[in-house]
């Protein structure tokens, strides 16, 4: 049989290590500095990160004995470190009391390391901090190539690791503003219509279950055409964000705003009946009354319907939520037409007579 050679070793345990997802990230270094003070028969393991003139201990493994744990911060200038990340390459002492130039570093000064292996750790081609082995006493061989490769693998699993959860974190960061995105709408920062869908669905199931009561009402701003003809896109826009502001201001904190599209709101007013909904409405439009845009006054026009669940619908409702929110929709539109029709600046409810 082919006798296993030390880098064959190191590679398989790295294998096995890196692979063990299971394990987690904090882990997995773990077991790498392990790993790495059993190959060069060293105490003293660490995961530095360097931010300017910091040296932060990320990840450690000390005898019992030393006093030193993750969090940790030195002055980056006085670490055996500084000097490896200065020659931007591996760095191996065997006997630093007895080197020329390391004997009187302000490292061997403070912390009397006899021993130390580190190398530069980068991601993207900058500086993220090292890895490195130390001792108290001196090495009781010399540092071969092979440790070199054996600290480079470490190295580099750690940078490719770093990376992967930077790209991971930003991935998740970017889903969760295109998810915001997606309900949001880009004018005047309130959800969408399609977040209106979603936010009445789970609600229509909720007040049914509760045999409560809701309303829905669409509001439209009155002669926006002309706004746009008149003055332009943009400050139909402005009267847009200061329209949907006001609004969002003076309903109640679990009333739900919806742009629904153009100039039309959703507006949707669970556990409250048609009286206290109508007087809700009402302060809404006095508000939006009390706004201007060039001199003109702005004014606005309410469609409402009553969303009243019987016992015996509950369950209709739950299988067909979409529909029925189409049809307290088109209910509350046809109260917002005879608003229209009623001269604007008006609040009409539905009636089935
Ligand atoms: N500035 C701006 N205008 C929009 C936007 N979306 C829709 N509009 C405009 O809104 C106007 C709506 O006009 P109409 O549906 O005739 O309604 P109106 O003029 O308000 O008349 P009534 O509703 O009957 O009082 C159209 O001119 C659309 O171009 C938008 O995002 N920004």
């Amino acid at each position: 049989m082919a006798k296993v050679t030390s880098s064959e070793k190191i590679i398989r345990r790295l294998y096995e290590i890196t692979n063990s997802h299971a394990l987690g990230f904090d882990k997995q270094v773990e077991q790498l500095l392990k790993m790495g003070l059993e190959r060069f028969n060293l105490d003293i393991a660490i995961l530095s990160k360097i931010e300017g003139n910091k040296y932060l201990v990320k990840h450690c493994v000390v005898p019992d004995d030393v006093e030193l744990s993750s969090g940790v911060e030195f002055d980056f200038s006085s670490t055996y470190c500084h000097i490896t990340c200065h020659a931007d390459k591996p760095v191996a002492l065997e006997h630093v009391g007895q080197h020329d130039q390391y004997a009187s570093h302000p490292a061997y000064q403070s912390f009397g390391l006899e021993s130390y292996i580190g190398m530069p750790l980068k991601l993207n081609g900058q500086l993220y901090g090292t890895i490195n082995f130390s001792s108290p006493t001196p090495y009781n061989r010399k540092f071969h190539a092979v440790d070199i490769d054996a600290l480079q693998l470490m190295t580099s699993w750690v940078e490719v690791e770093l990376i992967r959860r930077k790209q991971e974190k930003q991935l998740i960061e970017l889903n969760a503003i295109l998810e915001k995105k997606a309900y949001q709408d880009s004018l005047t920062a309130i959800p969408n219509r399609r977040a209106a869908f979603k936010h009445i669905n789970s609600d229509l199931n909720r007040i049914s279950r509760e045999n409560n009561t809701a309303v829905l009402a669409i509001i439209d701003i009155d002669f926006f055409k002309q706004i746009n003809d008149n003055f332009g896109h943009q400050v139909g826009d402005d009267v847009l964000v200061q329209v949907a502001k006001t609004i969002a201001d003076s309903k109640r904190d679990y009333d739900y705003l919806a742009r629904f599209g153009g100039e039309e709101f959703l507006l949707w007013l669970p556990n409250i009946n048609l009286d206290k909904a109508t007087k809700v409405c009402k302060r809404i439009k006095d508000q939006v009354a009390a706004l201007s845009s060039q001199d003109k006054n702005i004014t606005i026009s309410i469609g409402l319907t009553l969303f009243s669940p019987e016992n015996t619908q509950q369950i209709q409702i739950k299988a067909n939520a979409k529909a029925k929110i189409d049809e307290l929709i088109t209910q509350a539109d046809n109260a917002l037409y005879q608003a229209k029709a009623a001269g604007r600046n008006c609040i009409k409810t539905f009636s089935n007579q």
